[in-house]
Formats: C-alpha cells, structure tokens, sequence
C-alpha cells in the first residue's frame, strides 16, 4: 500500500474511452465527459484536476458506479460496472453526514448496510473513529462538531469499509486553511504509514497546489466537455515541501496547462460563435478591474502564482478573473505571467466614461452573449426583452444553474459597460439608448 513510484500495482479501475452526456433543461444534449479513458493502479494516488464545471465529480461518480456512462466502460478489477463499484468508498465535500446520528452511527451506517453484524460493526467503527483522531466523540451529534471533526467523520465513514479504492470529491474545499492543511498532512501521514488497508485514491481538486501535495499522478481536465488535456507524474517524495523548487515549478506547469488556451478561444468571436460554444467566464467586472489595476501597478507584468499567494488567495480562486480579462484582451497569459494589453492599459487608466466605452466594445465584440443580448434587444420593438427570454434559450446549451449564471455574468457586463439595463423587479433587460445611437453610426 506504499507509494510505489518505481513500478505500479495492480489495475484497480480502468475507464475506457467513456463519454458521458446529459440532457439540458431545453431537452438539449449537454456533454459532460468526453472519451476519457484513465487507469488507477494499486500503490498510487491519482488527483483528477480541472475547473469548474470541467466534469472531474462526474468522472468521479462514474468510477463509483452511480452513474453510468453514455458510451464507454467502466471496469474494477478487470470487471465491467453494472451499478455500484463494490471496492470504494467516497469522502464528500459537504461531509454528508446524518444529522439525526451520532459520530459512531454514522461510522456505522455502510457496514449497516452491508449486514455487518452489531458486534463487529462497533468494533470496526471504534477502530476507525480512533485511528482518524476522533477518539472520545463517539457519542456527539454532527452539530456538536466543527467543519474538520465532520470530515474526519466523513473520512473514518469512508475507511471503515475498508475500500480497495478510496474516492474524494473535494474532501478539504469546505474547511478553512490550517484544518484543511492539518487534515491532509494526517491523511497522508496514515497512507505512507499503512495504516489503513486501501490500496488507491482518487481525488477530485480545483486546487493545484493541494494535487501536487497529494498526488502520485495528476490528470488535468479541460472544459466544454470534459477532456484529458494531460497526465503528468509527481516524482517528490513525501512529506513534500511547498516552497521547493522542482514543487513551484510543477505548480506552474500544472497552471499553464489549465489557463492554455484551446487555439482560437480568446481571439475576439467570431461573427457566429455562440454562447454555448463560448461561455463566459464567471469573472465581475468588479474583479477584473482589481486584477487589471493589480497588474498594471507592478508595471505591467505579473506571476500569477506569487500574486494569488501575496494576496492569500489560492491560485485557482483568481482563474475565473483571468479567464474573464483575456477574453475580453485585458490581460493575456505567457507561462505562468499576467501580461497586460494595450487594451487593458487604456482601459485601466482611462477616465470612468472612456473605460465604460472600451469596455463595452471589448464585450461586445469578444463576448458572444453579451452580443447576443445586444443584437436581440435591437431586434425587440421597445428595446426591452425579458430575462426569462435568454434563460430559455441559454437552457438549451446549459444546465438550469449555469444558464443563470451566464446570464448573470451578460447583465452585469452590459450594465457597466452601459450597452443595456436590467430591472430586477420586473425581470426586464433595457438597450441602453446610448448604446442604440453607437450602433446607428456604426451602421451609418
Ligand atoms: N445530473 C446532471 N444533470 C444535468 N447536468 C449535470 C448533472 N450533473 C452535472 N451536470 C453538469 O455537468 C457539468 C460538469 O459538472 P461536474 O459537477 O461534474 O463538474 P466539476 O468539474 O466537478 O465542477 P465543480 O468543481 O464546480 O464541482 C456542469 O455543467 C454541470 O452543471
């Protein structure tokens, strides 16, 4: 159960070639996963690492057996999955405990259902609920601890069951820094020590520094759909040092590789590119302004993983910003550098209406939903359409949720950038009449 760097372990889960999609509220086809196909080998621990909204916790499930593929196979141990993987057990980012329970019940609660007899059952949770450190709290209610005494519940719930193949899906994202530190230190301590009998993980992250810390072999995913952009082995032996050279240089490989762009992505649209095809990025104008002004203080030119730890924010915390200053060319990514552009330039030096006027034909031109919006209002007899009207439309490329927040993002882009209004009491979004007579000259 070491970390064999040298040779892998058995095969435990092979996922072949498997697409995965869902149908959209509009009754769309909305591709979640795209021929994935992975292998996770006893001895390793493998860390699926993407952005949000990327699919790495529905490949996770689908390792687990709840769901299943809409193409492709999912074996373990060379046995294709007909429902439940029989050999995991998963650790979850909201812990997921029953609140009705206390610390052991709930410990018990798989073995339970797995006919356990009560006798053992005790037994095996009592050992689990020592071994992560929870001792003593046997009898508490879920309300009676804090956010990491959960999760080590969530964790000693998982380990009880004894899994060849032990799943997290964001296990440390709820608790604050030094818990999370704390807990994944001990974790790790306990797998290199062999003191539980699980022979792999697999864990879902957006946080790169926290794959690098954890991981044998990390698997980068890229987005719309879901995809294997690459697959790269983490050497260092463990415990592993943040501030180490060959660490800060993987953490910024790892960061190229989720900022590069697919090629065309942040070129200015296309006339026909779609807001489906091109989402944006869910970055406030407010945010890109503070990384904007950020970068142009520093002269134009910064490293994105220094500045994410001078600000004390993680790295990944400040993607959805940049991904939102270089489709609008703000900003533009070399390596692991924030360059600014000369739109960006003038933008952030500009006077407020001058930077409204940039702004607003950056969006326009570089943002297919805002043009959209724009291009729809101007076609509307009064100039006005309903929110509702886009949400429609955007459902049929997006789930309920993430049609909101593109929609969202359109109104708050197009309100600073004064192109259209938005009345929240009455759901209405307006053309700005200014914006009307930009248009009218343009055309003239
Ligand atoms: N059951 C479902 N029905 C419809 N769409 C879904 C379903 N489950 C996930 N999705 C959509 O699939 C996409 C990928 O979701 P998933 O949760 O797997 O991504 P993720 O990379 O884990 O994101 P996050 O880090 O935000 O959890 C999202 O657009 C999500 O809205």
């Amino acid at each position: 159960m070491t970390v064999d760097q040298g040779s892998r372990g058995e095969l435990l889960v092979d996922v072949d070639a498997v697409h995965k999609s869902f149908t959209g509220a509009g009754g769309a086809e909305l591709k979640v996963l795209e021929d994935i196909r992975l292998s996770i080998h006893a001895g390793e621990i493998v860390a699926l690492l993407g952005k949000s909204g990327s699919g790495k916790s529905t490949l996770l499930r689908t390792i687990a057996g709840l769901i299943s593929p809409t193409r492709g196979t999912v074996r373990y141990r060379g046995r294709e999955l007909t429902g439940a993987n029989p050999g995991v057990a998963m650790v979850f980012q909201t812990f997921a405990l029953m609140p009705w329970l206390t610390v052991q019940a709930n410990v018990e609660l798989g073995l339970a259902a797995r006919g356990v007899p009560q006798a053992e059952r005790r037994d095996a949770a009592l050992a689990a609920i020592d071994l992560i450190g929870l001792d003593g709290f046997e009898s508490a209610y879920p309300k009676e601890l804090s956010g990491g005494m959960r999760q080590r519940v969530g964790f000693a719930r998982a380990l009880v069951l004894e899994p060849d193949l032990l799943l997290m899906d964001e296990p440390f994202s709820a608790l604050d820094v030094l818990t999370a530190e704390n807990l994944r230190t001990e974790l790790m301590s306990l797998w290199t020590g062999q003191q539980f009998p699980t022979k792999g993980i697999c864990i879902v992250t957006h946080n790169i520094e926290e794959a690098v810390l954890l991981a044998d072999r990390v698997i980068v995913l890229g987005s719309n759909p879901g995809r294997i952009l690459a697959e790269l082995p983490v050497p260092f032996t463990r415990p592993r040092d943040r501030r180490a050279p060959a660490f800060v240089a993987l953490v910024d490989q790892l960061y190229d590789l989720l900022t590069g762009r697919e090629p065309d992505v942040y070129e200015a649209a296309p006339a026909d590119a779609t807001p489906t095809a091109r989402p944006l990025p869910q970055a406030s104008v407010g945010g890109m302004a503070g990384l904007v002004e950020i970068v142009y203080a520093r002269g134009g030119r910064v490293d994105l993983p220094e500045i994410a730890a001078e600000l004390s924010f993680e790295i990944d915390d400040l993607l959805p910003l940049v991904d939102g200053a270089t489709m609008l060319d703000l900003l533009s990514v070399l390596g692991a550098d924030l360059v600014l552009t000369d739109t960006g330039r003038a933008w952030t030096t500009a006077n407020i209406q001058d930077s409204k006027k940039i702004f607003a034909g950056q969006a326009r031109s570089r943002a297919p939903l805002v043009r959209t919006v724009c291009r729809a209002l101007a076609t509307s007899a009064d100039g006005s359409l309903r929110e509702a009207f886009f949400l429609d439309l955007l459902r049929r490329g997006f789930s309920t949720e993430d049609a909101r927040q593109q929609l969202d993002t359109a109104i708050d882009w197009g309100r600073y950038g004064e192109l259209y209004d938005f009345d929240a009491s009455t759901g209405e979004i307006t053309a700005d009449p200014a914006a009307a007579l930009v248009d009218a000259e343009a055309a003239s």
